[in-house]
């Protein structure tokens, strides 16, 4: 069975001290690792101490982006060998408000999506279309072309280590969540598509998150479905009560 994977992406939220106050207040409270992987994906600032702050209790500190090169000059920038050199484990790549706002495509999410595997950094790759493109019922073809350019060149046993997060981007921020069916319908089709490009080993494997404006109240649910294996969390990522909640329907999944 695929090991639930809760990650909470908090965005551009939370200052310092709240970050470290949220960390500390989950630590007792988070399950242990066996049952559920827990991630928590925080503004680069607050990497460093987080990562150190989580390293006796099962939590993973993910960042929700990054540059492919190792080091040099980009301005602004933040290497995948700065993250490792923190022991980061997780990065979000190619976020739908990345791709909107800093001109994140498929190639950017391609070269990143290696470049985190070259220095042992899970990623997690976000896709999902946007209201007109499900309108227009170009979802399953535009979601299919996001997993196998974002993938591409990967070897079978690193895409077995990938996690996928389908995103739809009306579902994101509005409180709309995508039915269980629909979100299920495109995890399935996503699989479908690592099993053509990769092979049934790597389908069978790698993990699909579903994202946008999941809830407590609506998480069981999702993570019964049959292709579902966790969500990727915004607004209810933020308060360490839902959070937790969160956390551990994911780790009751039989
Ligand atoms: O974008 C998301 C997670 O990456 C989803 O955000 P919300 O849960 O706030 O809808």
């Amino acid at each position: 069975m695929r090991k639930p994977i809760i990650a909470g992406n908090w965005k551009m939220n939370k200052l310092a001290a709240e970050g470290a106050r949220f960390l500390m207040d989950i630590r007792e409270k988070v399950p242990e690792e066996g049952r559920v992987e827990t991630v928590v994906c925080a503004p680069f600032i607050h990497l460093p101490f987080l990562s150190e702050a989580a390293r006796d209790f099962p939590v993973s500190i993910g960042a929700q982006n990054m540059h492919h090169e190792e080091s040099g000059a980009f301005t602004g920038e933040v290497s995948p060998a700065m993250l490792s050199d923190l022991l980061i484990s997780h990065v979000i790549i190619g976020h739908s408000e990345r791709r909107q706002y800093f001109n994140e495509t498929d190639e950017t999410v391609n070269q990143k999506t290696h470049a985190a595997f070259e220095h042992g950094i899970t990623p997690i790759v976000c896709v999902g279309e946007s209201l007109e493109q499900r309108e227009n019922n170009e979802t399953m073809d535009f979601v299919e072309s996001q997993v196998v350019k974002g993938l591409e060149g990967l070897s079978e046993e690193q895409v077995k280590d990938v996690v996928l997060a389908y995103e739809p981007i009306w579902a994101i921020g509005t409180g709309k969540t995508a039915s269980s069916e629909q979100a299920n319908e495109v995890c399935t089709h996503i699989r479908k598509v690592i099993e053509k490009t990769f092979s049934k080993e790597a389908a069978e494997a790698v993990r699909i998150q579903y994202g946008g404006s999941v809830k407590p109240e609506t998480i069981e649910e999702l993570l019964s479905m049959s292709d579902i294996d966790g969500a990727l969390v915004g607004g209810a990522s933020l308060k360490e009560e839902s959070f937790l909640k969160l956390v551990e329907a994911g780790a009751n999944v039989s």
